[in-house]
């Protein structure tokens, strides 16, 4: 099967520091891809490399056979791929009706955006908060509110850093469900911590360590991977 999103020799160096060392990675349509490793390992770094947030030291990136090194994140969003970001992107003093609708106008149009941000706020159950100013959410909620501005765009690869942090259990067993949901439309890559979260949502799991891949395979090898136990430091994996 062709990828949909590819690196090759994928380098990025902050003075010293080799935070991703020549990184070959592929992702094929549809996937669900989940990217773990201990602190520091690199991760987020790649992840921004992959969005546009950081300009790679050396190395390519290719989305759909498209070189996309370097790219800004704005052009690499007109692609057709929703960017879930460290960085919260909502904008607090508007409504959660306001913030996806917004959204969905930049992507779709006058005409059409009221019918995305209408399914978006739907299928992510905002409505009863909808008219609420985004300022005065919980961070679940706001989290929610960050995903449905990215499926307003209708995306067909969904980039996400995180997307459980600093959630309840109950908010995270909702977005592992959500993720599941959205999966059947859009290949997604998610970078995670939550060792829970990612049992429930992986099927294969990319783990780096020191800036490299150490392994990549479905979610129960990984996790009986005496490497992997290794570079958690005895945490349980
Ligand atoms: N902007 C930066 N300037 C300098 N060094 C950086 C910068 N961003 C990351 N690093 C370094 O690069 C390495 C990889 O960091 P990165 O944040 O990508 O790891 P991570 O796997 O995402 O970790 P965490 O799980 O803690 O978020 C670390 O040594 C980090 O200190």
């Amino acid at each position: 099967m062709a990828s949909i999103l590819e690196t090759r020799g994928l380098t990025m160096q902050f003075g010293g520091v080799t935070a991703v060392d020549n990184v070959d990675f592929s992702l094929e349509r549809h996937e669900l891809r989940c990217l773990i490793g201990p602190n520091g390992a690199g991760k987020s770094t790649f992840f921004k490399c992959l969005t546009g947030q950081l300009k790679p030291s050396a190395g390519h990136v290719f989305i759909e056979n498209e070189e996309t090194t370097g790219w800004d994140p704005h052009a690499i969003a007109r692609l057709g791929i929703g960017i879930k970001t460290q960085v919260p992107s909502v904008m607090d003093g508007l409504s959660v009706r306001e913030n996806i609708w917004l959204a969905a106008y930049r992507t779709h149009g006058r005409e059409r955006a009221r019918r995305f941000a209408d399914d978006a706020i739907d299928r992510l159950s905002l409505g009863d908060i909808a008219s609420a100013t985004v300022g005065r959410l919980s961070h679940g909620e706001r989290q929610r509110v960050e995903l449905g501005i990215v499926i307003s765009m209708e995306p067909w690869l969904i980039l996400l850093d995180e997307p459980a942090a600093g959630m309840t259990g109950e908010e995270v067993a909702r977005m592992a469900e959500l993720i599941g949901e959205l999966n059947a439309e859009a290949a997604i890559v998610v970078v995670e911590h939550d060792m829970q979260f990612i049992r429930s949502i992986a099927k294969t799991v990319t783990v780096f360590n020191q800036g490299r891949i150490l392994a990549q395979d479905d979610v129960d090898t990984i996790m009986t991977d005496p490497r992997v136990r290794d570079v958690y430091l005895g945490k349980k994996v």
